[in-house]
């Protein structure tokens, strides 16, 4: 597996891991031995089928699921339950709190984990809401907001804590594809702007060549690593392109059993 090269320890390492959930009448294996590294500031796209244990995935990083077998570390320390450092932004439009505003909404993580001075945290929150591009509805509640203005509060809130990870389990998977493509170049242009840390999660093989500086591409259930790919060299402006489709073409072969696994 191609790596880059770096001279400093990962941020985030999954090594070997294997992620089972019990019921009642099985047990099902949602990943097999899955191991990667990201870095500081990657944009790291988990890209998968349906049921491949992308989201179960992440939600071990998030610390809500311990490993049967294998180990995650963040920082170098084992991650063993949920923290102000990991930050999970979902699908879902209902994540925010329907009676609380924009502003009580990114104040309220900061405020629930003791997280900044207590004076300090209304700024903060003013200041995410402004890099989503939100400062005229700090007041206003979510029924009031689309669903794309929903997922950047999210993302907002999410940010303000600063975590040393942003989990994002397809925050733009249920909007519709003009408002899902805007929000793939505002989080570019976020993360240009301030830098941080993402793992994404994404069945989109387009969304993932778009967002991502590493993809790593996982079979169907369970979800094992089939490679880890290099895609720095596209952005938004490359969609069009010979390269771009070839990278396309390459992943989805890997995706679908034409049993053209190469790494890039
Ligand atoms: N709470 C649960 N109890 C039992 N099995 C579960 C549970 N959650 C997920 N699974 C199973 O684990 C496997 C991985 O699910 P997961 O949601 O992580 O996949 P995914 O790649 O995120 O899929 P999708 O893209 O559809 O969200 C699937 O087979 C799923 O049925």
């Amino acid at each position: 597996m191609q790596q880059t090269n770096h001279s400093s320890q990962p941020l985030l390492g999954v090594d070997g891991v294997t992620l089972q959930y019990a019921t009642r009448q099985q047990i099902v294996t949602a990943t097999h031995r899955v191991s990667f590294d990201m870095y500081e500031n990657d944009r790291f796209v988990l890209l998968g089928p349906s049921g491949c244990g992308k989201s179960t995935l992440l939600k071990s990083i998030g610390g809500f699921l311990t490993p049967v077998e294998g180990e995650i570390r963040l920082n170098g320390q084992r991650i063993t339950r949920p923290g102000p450092d990991r930050m999970i932004v979902f699908q879902e439009f209902d994540q925010l709190l329907p009676w609380q505003t924009v502003l009580q909404n990114v104040v309220f993580p900061m405020r629930s984990t003791g997280r900044f001075a207590a004076s300090e945290r209304e700024d903060r929150a003013r200041v995410a809401i402004e890099k989503v591009g939100l400062s005229k509805f700090v007041d206003a509640y979510p029924h009031t907001l689309s669903g794309g203005m929903k997922q950047r509060v999210a993302i907002a809130r999410a940010l303000a804590m600063e975590p040393a990870v942003l989990l994002m389990d397809e925050p733009f998977a249920a909007l519709d594809a003009l408002t899902r493509l805007r929000m793939q170049q505002e989080l570019l242009d976020l993360w240009a702007e301030i830098r941080f840390s993402m793992i994404f999660v994404t069945h989109s093989i387009e969304e993932a060549i778009l967002l991502a500086n590493r993809i790593v591409v996982m079979t169907p259930h369970p979800g094992q690593v089939i490679a880890e790919l290099d895609a720095t060299r596209f952005s938004y402006n490359h969609t069009g392109s010979d390269e771009f489709l070839a990278f396309y073409k390459q992943i989805n072969s890997m995706l679908f059993g034409q049993q053209e696994v190469a790494n890039g």
